[in-house]
């Protein structure tokens, strides 16, 4: 099979507007779906008998919603999250998923450096396929503190600070950051080119005929899987 084909960051952003105008989806329910994706690779990455102790560290756009509709779930798949979430909008959405999860107990930390080194994990839902430019306050130290941690990281559909087209950068606080894992939202972004970690593609939301309009594949998935998992030359395992 030739690679994975890829959906670059305008036709991504110009999908998302598809699926939520002419489409009939609203955000809520592709975040939904989206998160739970995420869930699932971090079920086949590590059960949480094996590493119950997930920090979910969430940005500001819809990359962050993803990380906090999966965190809902990780809680019920018996993980216990703990959430870095520092830079909330007032957007309603947000604040309901928010409230789902103080409901659930799931405590919220203000100091991201500690929290990761009591975690087994961590998942990085900071920036996805709208990221650009240099990472801005408050994020610098956190890109840092997860291209240095210990404890191996999950990326959502992005590696954060990584250019969507570009991959790595080569200088700032995300030059030597190499997340273990990667879940892709639909479909890999160009920057999967350099990643080296384990690569699963989720949010199974889209048909044969939208993919064939925006030239990627629909993963082959499997009964109710809301994952693939790729090897890296793009095949699945
Ligand atoms: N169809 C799908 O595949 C779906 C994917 N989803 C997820 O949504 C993100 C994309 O979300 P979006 O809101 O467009 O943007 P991001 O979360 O990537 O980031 C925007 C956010 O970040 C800020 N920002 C941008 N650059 C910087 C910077 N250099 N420094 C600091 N902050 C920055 C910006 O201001 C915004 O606040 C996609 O990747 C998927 O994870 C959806 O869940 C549904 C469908
Ligand atoms: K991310």
């Amino acid at each position: 099979m030739a690679s994975l084909r890829t959906l670059g960051p305008k036709a991504a952003a110009a999908l998302d507007e598809e699926l939520m105008s002419t489409g009939g989806f609203s955000v809520d329910q592709l975040m939904e779906l989206a998160g739970l994706s995420v869930a699932q690779a971090m079920y086949a990455l590590s059960p949480p008998q094996k590493s119950p102790r997930i920090l979910v560290a969430c940005g500001p756009g819809n990359n962050g919603g993803d990380g906090l509709v999966a965190a809902r779930h990780l809680h019920h798949f018996g993980y216990k999250p703990t959430m870095y979430f520092p830079k909330q909008t007032k957007n309603e959405l947000y604040q309901r998923l928010r409230v789902q999860l103080e409901q659930l107990k799931v405590p919220f930390t203000d100091d991201f450096v500690s929290a990761a080194g009591k975690s087994d994990w961590i998942i990085d839902a900071i920036f996805g396929f709208s990221f650009s430019g240099e990472v801005r306050e408050p994020f610098p130290a956190v890109i840092k503190a997860l291209a240095e941690s210990k404890v191996p990281v999950l990326a959502v559909d992005a590696p954060s600070s990584w250019n969507i087209e570009d991959g790595r950068p080569k200088d700032g606080p995300g030059k030597d950051y190499n997340p273990d894992a990667l879940v892709s939202m639909t479909a890999p972004k160009p920057l999967i080119k350099w990643f080296k970690g384990r690569h699963f593609v989720g949010g199974r939301f889209v048909g044969q005929e939208i993919a064939e309009k925006y030239g990627f594949d629909v993963p082959p998935y499997q009964g109710s899987d809301q994952i693939v998992e790729y090897a890296s030359n793009g095949e699945k395992l």
